[in-house]
């Protein structure tokens, strides 16, 4: 069955992270956000107060990524970060795994950090933990997700977008471990080069929930171009 433009445009994550981002380009991306009415717009979390503003009396969710890119900040930090974004208004949070942890083999970190993210959105917000696929093994990966998947998150998500791009083969290995059906998947981290037909087939044929790119709200304007005047 064909999406609808806003049954399409609620697959998107749309997502500003340049260490170079102003105040009114914040805010422009806030706009294009709700204009495009995608389901969150992401900033760091310095920046959650202001896209709460702006998407205020809008249904896309107010996106924050905690420990954005490394994940390698302490799980206090970790935590302490996740519960200011909250207070502030955040309704979506994207948290990086401490993955040098995780490749050593640190579960007891690893579920910690996941049971501490799934504690404090409960009934406030939807998680996503960020995994860095390009730097996991494919049994890692398969691992990781069903750790998450126990842990009652909301979405796996296969990378930052500021090291490697996701293979196809990895997107596979998490959909196909995901052992909890509450748990989703979002794919990010995408090319540039990504395009509206690689979305769709990602949508339709992968069983990938929700896609992350700072394209977003271009994509959608592509797809309702299509869908009105085809190919
Ligand atoms: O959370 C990560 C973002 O969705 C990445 O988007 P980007 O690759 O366009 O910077």
């Amino acid at each position: 069955m064909t999406l609808t433009v806003a049954e399409y445009a609620k697959h998107f994550d749309m997502a500003l992270h340049l260490q170079s981002s102003t105040e009114q380009d914040i805010r422009e991306h806030a706009r294009a956000a709700r204009e495009a009415n995608v389901a969150a717009c992401y900033t760091n979390s310095y920046w959650t107060p202001v896209v709460a503003e702006e998407l205020a009396g809008s249904d896309v969710r107010v996106g924050t990524a905690i420990s954005f890119p490394y994940g390698c900040t302490s799980t206090a930090m970790k935590f302490a970060e996740i519960e200011e974004g909250l207070e502030l208004g955040a309704t979506a949070v994207d948290m990086v795994l401490n993955i040098g942890e995780f490749r050593d083999g640190n579960d007891a970190l690893t579920v910690r950090e996941l049971d501490g993210l799934v504690e404090r959105c409960e009934g406030r917000a939807i998680s996503k933990l960020i995994f860095e696929v390009c730097y996991l093994t494919d049994e890692e990966i398969a691992r990781l997700t069903r750790l998450c998947s126990d842990a009652g998150i909301d979405y796996v998500k296969t990378s930052t977008g500021s090291q490697g791009f996701p293979t196809e083969a990895q997107v596979k290995i998490m959909r196909d471990n995901i052992t909890n059906p509450t748990t989703k998947l979002k794919v990010s981290g995408v090319p540039r080069t990504f395009t509206m037909p690689a979305s769709l087939w990602l949508i339709e044929k992968m069983g990938v929930s929700l896609i992350g790119t700072r394209s977003a709200a271009k994509l959608v304007a592509q797809y309702a171009d299509y869908l009105e005047n085809g190919i």
